[in-house]
């Protein structure tokens, strides 16, 4: 007897909760849950059913899994999210907002007779981590100057881009991109003011470009904007648009002086060409061409 208030002492103790619940999507009891930073007390759901407590589809879900698990006779995971405001009769004594949980459910084996069977739900918070891995991803696919997409996430989406493309028959105009004479931007005016204008050149590439185009920072002074089903030759009268906004509207730099940026490009239809390697050495040569003839230019066709 007392052994087992001992371990219902210990198992109320534990910060993360574990639900009993049986094959109808009745709570049968609560346990645990101690941590109110992670959790609201669940106390109040034993005896209701998911369905009571829960929106339809997601009531429908768990209880899903839960018979799942009864069948299969071994424990299972799943995650999801859920928030206070979805849950009827909830006293908002826990965390605010939308949280993610990772739930193991085990089927409850030699319960007394007569008992429905059931199932021990246990549930992590693990809204935490999902913020972090969501913030690892974006910091491994993104330049950390300027926060457009970086050489990683272009190596990963050209490929794809390409053969989405194909397959649609469509064009993917590729157009690389390099500030003109940048080094002489540092030189004159130092490396903050050669980073604000990095930083400046990618948000007009943000703002000026349409919803679809993925502008990307390679490296250095040098970008690369993709532009779904856009033939070469828009592409190019779009960014000589964007070459004449630069020299109208010179970069303010401090104590009444300006810096006017200038680019030269290379522009390919990458759908048209055999593989990424390919696509990017055709725009580079052009981009090439393009510098040599003076730089402020574009450059377009095949290679
Ligand atoms: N401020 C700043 N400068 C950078 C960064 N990355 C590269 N640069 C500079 O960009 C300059 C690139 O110089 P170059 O490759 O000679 O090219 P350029 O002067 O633009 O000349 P062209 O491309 O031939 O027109 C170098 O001075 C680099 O130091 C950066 O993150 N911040």
């Amino acid at each position: 007897m007392l052994e087992g208030q001992l371990l219902r002492a210990v198992a109320d103790a534990l910060s993360d909760p574990i639900f009993v619940i049986d094959d109808g999507g009745r709570y049968v009891d609560v346990i645990g849950g101690k941590d109110r930073d992670d959790y609201d007390s669940g106390r109040y759901l034993i005896g209701r059913t998911l369905h009571e407590v829960l929106p339809q589809a997601k009531a429908d879900r768990f209880l899903g899994w839960i018979r799942a698990t009864l069948t299969r006779g071994e424990a299972t995971h799943y995650e999801f999210s859920l928030s206070a405001t979805e849950c009827d009769g909830n006293r908002r004594e826990g965390p605010h907002g939308e949280q993610w949980f990772e739930t193991r459910i085990a089927p409850l084996k030699d319960l007394p007779a007569g008992m429905a069977p059931c199932v021990a739900w246990t549930v992590f918070n693990i809204t935490r981590h999902k913020a972090l891995q969501q913030q690892l991803r974006y910091m491994a696919a993104s330049d950390a100057l300027t926060g457009l997409a970086n050489r990683h996430a272009f190596d990963e989406l050209l490929p794809r881009m390409q053969a989405e493309h194909r397959r649609q028959g469509r064009p993917l105009t590729l157009a690389l991109i390099d500030l003109d004479h940048f080094k002489s931007v540092n030189d004159r005016y130092g490396h903050p003011t050669g980073d604000a204008a990095l930083r400046r050149f990618a948000e007009l590439l943000r703002t000026y470009l349409r919803a679809g185009d993925v502008p990307i920072r390679l490296g250095g002074e040098e970008f690369a904007v993709l532009l779904p089903a856009t033939e070469p030759c828009a592409a190019m009268t779009t960014l000589a648009r964007l070459q004449a906004l630069l020299r109208e509207q010179p970069f303010p730099i401090g104590a009444g002086a300006t810096l006017t940026l200038a680019f030269s490009a290379g522009v390919v239809d990458a759908a048209g060409l055999p593989d990424s390697d390919a696509a990017y050495r055709a725009a580079d040569a052009l981009l090439y061409q393009a510098k040599r003839a003076g730089r402020d230019c574009i450059v377009g066709g095949d290679a």
